[in-house]
């Protein structure tokens, strides 16, 4: 245990030589209180039992560029105090952010949100009476003349940036090291294994599955055309059939015999035996793939059959995640879940959606929502939809200049609003890029349940890029639950679809429980 003292006065005293009698006051209604550990300098403590999940702080921060930390900040005390922003800016936490001691096994995550300039810290476990509140950052730079903290551990050495070296960090208890640490290269393209969540197939496992036996195959009629030199004038016949059809265009229209010195040609799929010119055998019925092969081990089962047409996925394939991508989508769903605990606490089913801004254009908007139904007493007061509305507004205000219609409300649900309000400029930008039809093109959307098929249904109309779900609804779900609706033959788009891993981020879904069979 730390050895902690409480007294009654401040002191302008370095921390680290405070004496152990000097008070540490501070006013924070969520129970921390900062106290004063041998060998740790100043630390955030609990004044009472603090729950799970519970939101202990948000830290407007100072940012400073690259070239005034390495001018200025990292040869000052603030050093010791700064967190790693994007773009190589660095941070500095403005009130308790500044004082949470590191621990390996921390019981607070937190996440930076670039649209308010802040850091946001959570707790993701129970905090007992006195416990210490503390995060976990990769270094602190060496401390104290006071010599390693009280379990022992000396502090990692520092590195050549300084600060905590945490930027872009979610860190939590149950949050796998391998995505969460603070590594060198945020560029690292992450194995699928080491992502904070599972990609959900789009694509039928039929090929990556399939045996001789299981090719799903149709039957189709071909001719054994016996002279190789009558092949052109075969052919030339079967075009002006009428015989051929789209079924089989997957497929090669012939086949040369591996056996004997004859071709064959494919030639219809219809049910009945085509009537053919008189000096031509009799056709015959075969079983022929069913569509075109994805995979070359598909294509070599599908040969056997009847030569067939190699089209390996292009559109859709998964796309590659960085670890600074990683980082970016846990702190999307890190800030969802604790929306949704505020919606809970303020009557609402425990609900909420988000779309951030992209990673790489962290200048546009985002747009955070929670469910409503309770409050509005409104059965389609569903958090997607209520933020592809809120997200809508604006946009159709950009799209629609003149006097918007009557019958629309000119502003967004109070409970769906943008995260923070977009600039003019922001949402021209948007609007732009967006493609003013299509809401979320090109964005992602993070919510706490997975979305209902009707909300699953808005955001494919809403041409959203990709979606993240944290607790699946095997019942009512559209992205794999019930049903997947990105999967359906005949809808004119896909979007990619993450289901959140258990605890990844240190994002927990307890407290969020809905029963089953509700729609979200
Ligand atoms: C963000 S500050 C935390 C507040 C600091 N203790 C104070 O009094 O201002 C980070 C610095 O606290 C010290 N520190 C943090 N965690 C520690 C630990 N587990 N053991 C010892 N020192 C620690 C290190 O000097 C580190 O550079």
């Amino acid at each position: 245990m730390p050895d902690i003292h409480n007294s009654t006065t401040a002191s302008s005293e370095s921390s680290f030589h405070r004496p152990a009698s000097i008070a540490l006051e501070h006013l924070n209604n969520t129970g921390c209180v900062i106290k004063y550990a041998k060998g740790k300098g100043r630390g955030v403590y609990a004044s009472r039992t603090i729950p799970a999940n519970t939101l202990l702080e948000i830290s407007p921060a100072l940012l400073f560029s690259a070239e005034e930390y390495e001018a200025h900040e990292r040869h000052t005390v603030l050093d010791r105090h700064s967190f790693r922003w994007k773009d190589g800016k660095m941070a500095l936490a403005l009130g308790l952010g500044s004082l949470f001691n590191r621990s390996d096994s921390p019981n607070v995550s937190y996440s930076i949100d670039t649209a308010t300039e802040s850091i946001r810290f959570t707790t993701t476990r129970a905090v007992e009476p006195d416990g210490e509140l503390c995060v976990r950052y990769s270094h602190g730079p060496s401390l104290s003349s006071e010599g390693p903290g009280p379990d022992g551990s000396a502090e990692p050495a520092d590195d050549d940036r300084g600060g905590l070296s945490a930027a872009l960090v979610v860190v939590g208890e149950e949050a796998p090291n391998h995505v969460l640490q603070a590594t060198p290269d945020p560029n690292e393209i992450l194995p699928d294994d080491d992502l904070p969540f599972t990609r959900v197939k789009l694509t039928s496992d039929e090929d990556d599955e399939e045996t001789a036996e299981t090719v799903r195959t149709v039957r189709a009629w071909a001719v054994d055309i016996p002279d190789p030199r009558h092949i052109t004038s075969a052919l030339r016949w079967h075009r002006s059939s009428g015989l051929d059809t789209p079924t089989l265009a997957h497929l090669k229209r012939v086949r040369k015999s591996p056996t004997a010195a004859h071709s064959s040609i494919l030639l219809t799929a219809s049910p009945t035996a085509p009537i053919l010119p008189a000096d031509l055998p009799p056709p015959y019925q075969l079983p022929v793939p069913r569509s075109a092969a994805l995979t070359p081990a598909s294509l070599a089962l599908k040969n056997a059959l009847w030569p067939t047409v190699f089209a390996p996925r292009r559109k859709g394939e998964p796309e590659d995640w960085t670890r600074a991508r990683a980082h970016w989508a846990c702190a999307a769903m890190a800030r969802v879940v604790q929306e949704a605990h505020a919606a809970r606490a303020a009557g609402e089913l425990p609900i909420a959606s988000y779309v951030p801004a992209p990673p790489d254009e962290p200048t546009w908007p985002s747009y955070l929502a929670r469910d409503t139904r309770v409050s509005s007493v409104h059965p389609l007061r569903h958090a997607v939809l209520n933020v592809v509305r809120a997200l809508s507004d604006p946009t159709a205000a950009f799209a629609a200049p003149t006097a918007p219609s009557p019958s629309l409300s000119p502003s967004p649900p109070a409970s769906a609003v943008p995260d923070p309000s977009p600039t003019a400029q922001a949402t021209t930008a948007l609007a732009a890029k967006n493609g003013q039809h299509y809401l979320l093109t090109s964005r992602a959307l993070f919510t706490t349940h997975e979305p209902c098929v009707m909300c699953s249904m808005a955001l494919l109309h809403s041409r959203v890029k990709e979606v993240f779900f944290l607790i699946p609804m095997e019942r009512t779900g559209g992205c794999g639950g019930a049903v997947c609706v990105p999967r359906l033959e005949g809808v004119n788009h896909r979007f990619a679809i993450g289901q959140w891993k258990v605890g990844a981020g240190g994002v927990s879904a307890h407290g969020l429980e809905i029963e089953e069979d509700i729609d979200s």
